[in-house]
């Protein structure tokens, strides 16, 4: 809903805004000039002098204006001569005719209208409105992105058209509320939906007498030149006409004889208020402003291309389902849970399948579930599982938004997943639960399928036929991620003695064929995940990476496995052989923003991703590193990284220990156990905690934490569940 109000606007007005925002850019540097050219009025000067300076030159002299960008002009009918000029403030003396050029007006005009009268007002009002929505849902989505408001600093990943996007959004997001928020209010008041008091010029009695020298009249005596808006001197063939002086506080009449105030009618809350907005809109008098606002609507045109290529790049990326039924016709609904998007390709699969054998299908992503889906005579839930067993992006909200929902159709589950994570497809299973528990007929038991099998999925298919009482043929191959060739650069090999050879690899980019420069990596940050596809094999591994694009290398930690297959091929890799790779964020394993304190907690190749932690706090946040191997001398990772860290005070206390240890040996656990007071007083002070490794060990310190964290009033799923307890266990 939020990517529907970012995107709408700007596909359907891109042209309107980006011509509103670069005459607007183009006017704001006019403030910027008008204050160079205009002279400073004198402190001292009173209105009344200035104009007796002028009437000595001006005999018809008609008003004095002080125009919004601070100069003075006359109009004047002198008889023979007549016109509007510029003068002097502290001299009086005329500066040459008052023009404004033809461009600026046509400028102005095609700001204000597109040159096209009222329509084109109204158009550029809803100009103003779309822009507002733009820099709102804008904002909106990149908080969500970068995890929340207060992470709308952080930087920012992803392809190139995401980054400018990203970034001149946020650095424009102020300037353009600012103005499209200001000229929807100047909109509203062209188009008289601003309530106004009418003015109503008050009856005056004056004296009649002989006019005085305009100099010598007390009320304009009394107002400085600094504050006029306008003068406008009475008719000379009128003796009953007065004086009409407006400043920003009101219009008063002045006598013309005696120079007293006859009346005076107050500005009222509107007219301040549209003073202000004026100012804020065209920085005219703010010549600053205006500037930053004319930056901030430079940023437009870029906003919208770049913004039109993210908008093409998901229409392509989206799974294109030929046939899709309206889920109100449909007879089977199939919803898809989904994060690296293969779920899709098996979802289009069984919906071709299902509608050549005569069904309505309607298929939507798990996350859009609604009524119509509930109604309908049949419901299947292909599903993945991420995390730890927790929900792929497309169906995070699936459960909260199911439990509101009426209907019970007959359902079946397919779970994918991935029988090396201990929680396979536990997604799945809590969804084909809570349709169990509030009454869905079960249309079959729920499945599994391990690392996308054609084989298990086509299975599924043939008892999904026979509970339908017909056949049905699914065939589908999931579509390798598209990889990138990465070259290792460097390794070192520990542990060997101890039984455990782990490797510490690091990979570059290759060198460009032509140039022999060196290459490019992808974006990624320590603690994301770098999948790895072996030879021979279409299923990738993940391994969480211990650098980031900034370190130059792409780094990680392997364990070499008895039998594995990507293992094997890595640690058999010599210098200069090449992997194919792909990055996968993993934006919930990342040290949070802030000075807090960090508490690193690993074991063997876990070192990794927060040895990439340590790395990168060069602003010296206090972080605490325990870690545990086997011996001090075969497998401690890192170690002289680890004591240079210390010197630079990038890590400030590192506790290890080691299993096999000479001298009795202990675990990682241990070490957590002994150093309870100090944690706790570290939990205390706000320190987040980040664990990575093996399973078994996060199990042994959660037991060893949890006596740590108690006596503060806190537990574990507690601080899970804000963030300060984060794992990446394997
Ligand atoms: C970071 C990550 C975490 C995963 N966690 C689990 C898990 O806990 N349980 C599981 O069965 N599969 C897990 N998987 C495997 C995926 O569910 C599986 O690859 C699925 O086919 C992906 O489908 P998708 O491409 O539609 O998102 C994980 C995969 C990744 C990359």
């Amino acid at each position: 809903m939020l990517r529907r109000l970012h995107a709408l606007p700007g596909l359907v007005l891109a042209l309107g805004l980006i011509v509103t925002a670069v005459t607007g850019a183009a006017l704001s540097v006019q403030p910027a000039l008008d204050r160079l050219a205009a002279p400073a009025i004198p402190f001292a000067a009173s209105v009344a002098d200035l104009a007796a300076q002028v009437s000595a030159r001006h005999p018809g002299l008609s008003a004095i204006r002080q125009r919004a960008d601070g100069s003075i002009t006359v109009a004047f009918d002198d008889g023979g001569a007549r016109g509007v000029e510029r003068v002097d403030p502290a001299t009086g003396a005329g500066l040459g005719p008052y023009q404004v050029s033809r461009t600026t007006r046509f400028i102005t005009d095609l700001h204000r209208s597109f040159l096209a009268g009222d329509a084109g007002r109204a158009a550029a009002g809803i100009g103003a409105l779309a822009m507002l929505a733009l820099s709102v849902s804008g904002a909106a989505l990149l908080a969500r992105r970068l995890g929340g408001a207060r992470a709308l600093l952080r930087p920012i990943r992803g392809t190139p058209a995401q980054r400018w996007h990203g970034e001149l959004g946020r650095l424009a997001v102020a300037g353009l509320l600012l103005s499209s928020l200001t000229g929807l209010w100047m909109s509203a008041g062209t188009f008289g939906l601003i309530l106004e008091t009418p003015a109503i010029t008050p009856a005056v009695t004056p004296s009649g007498g002989t006019p005085a020298p305009v100099g010598t009249l007390a009320a304009l005596k009394a107002v400085p030149l600094q504050d006029l808006r306008e003068l406008g001197f009475p008719d000379p063939s009128d003796p009953t006409d007065v004086f009409t002086l407006r400043t920003a506080a009101g219009e008063s009449l002045v006598d013309a004889a005696t120079g007293v105030t006859l009346a005076v009618t107050p500005a009222t809350m509107v007219d301040r208020v549209n003073d202000v907005i004026r100012t804020l809109h065209t920085g005219r008098g703010a010549w600053m402003l205006a500037l930053v606002l004319g930056l901030a609507s430079t940023a437009v045109p870029v906003l919208a291309a770049t913004g039109l290529v993210l908008w093409a790049r998901r229409r392509a990326a989206r799974p294109r389902i030929a046939a899709n039924v309206p889920a109100r016709r449909a007879d089977t609904v199939i919803l898809v849970g989904s994060e690296g998007n293969s779920t899709w390709g098996f979802a289009t699969n069984l919906h071709a399948a299902l509608t050549a054998a005569g069904h309505l299908v309607h298929t939507a992503a798990m996350n859009e579930v609604s009524a119509a889906h509930l109604g309908a005579q049949r419901l299947l839930v292909l599903t993945a599982t991420y995390g730890e067993g927790a929900a792929p992006a497309s169906a995070h909200h699936f459960l909260a938004r199911l439990a509101r929902l009426p209907g019970r159709p007959p359902a079946a589950v397919l779970g994918f997943g991935d029988r090396n994570f201990p929680r396979f497809c536990r997604f799945a299973q809590e969804v084909a639960d809570a349709l169990d528990a509030r009454g869905c007929p079960r249309l079959l038991p729920m499945k599994r399928v391990d690392r996308r099998s054609p084989q298990e999925f086509a299975q599924w298919g043939r008892d999904l036929g026979a509970a339908l009482g017909h056949d049905l043929e699914l065939s589908h191959v999931a579509e390798p991620p598209k990889t990138t060739p990465l070259v290792l650069a460097g390794r070192e090999l520990y542990g060997e003695a101890v039984g455990t050879p782990v490797a510490i690899l690091r990979f570059q980019a290759p060198q460009e064929p032509r140039t022999g420069a060196p290459g490019r990596l992808p974006a990624f940050e320590a603690g994301d995940l770098v999948g790895i596809v072996p030879p021979g094999d279409a299923m990738p591994r993940f391994y969480s990476l211990a650098s980031s694009t900034r370190d130059g290398v792409l780094e990680i930690c392997v364990r070499l496995r008895a039998g594995g297959l990507c293992s094997t091929f890595l640690h058999g890799l010599a210098p200069g052989g090449t992997i194919n790779a792909f990055i996968r964020e993993n934006p919930a394993f990342r040290p949070a923003q802030g000075r807090a304190p960090l508490i690193l907690i690993g074991a063997g190749a876990g070192i990794g991703p927060l040895a990439g932690f340590v790395r990168a706090n060069a602003a010296g946040r206090p972080v605490h590193l325990y870690w545990g191997g086997r011996s001090a001398a075969s497998d401690f990772l890192y170690a002289h990284e680890l004591a240079q860290h210390l010197a630079e005070k990038r890590l400030t206390s590192l506790r290890t220990a080691f299993s096999r240890d000479p001298e009795g040996g202990a675990y990682v656990q241990d070490r957590i156990a002994a150093d309870a007071p100090r944690l706790r007083e570290l939990v205390r002070q706000g320190a987040q905690i980040l664990v990575c490794g093996g399973r078994d060990m996060a199990e042994a310190v959660t037991r060893a934490l949890d006596p740590v964290v108690r006596p503060l009033g806190l537990d574990l799923p507690t601080l899970k569940s804000c963030g300060r307890y984060v794992e990446d266990v394997y």
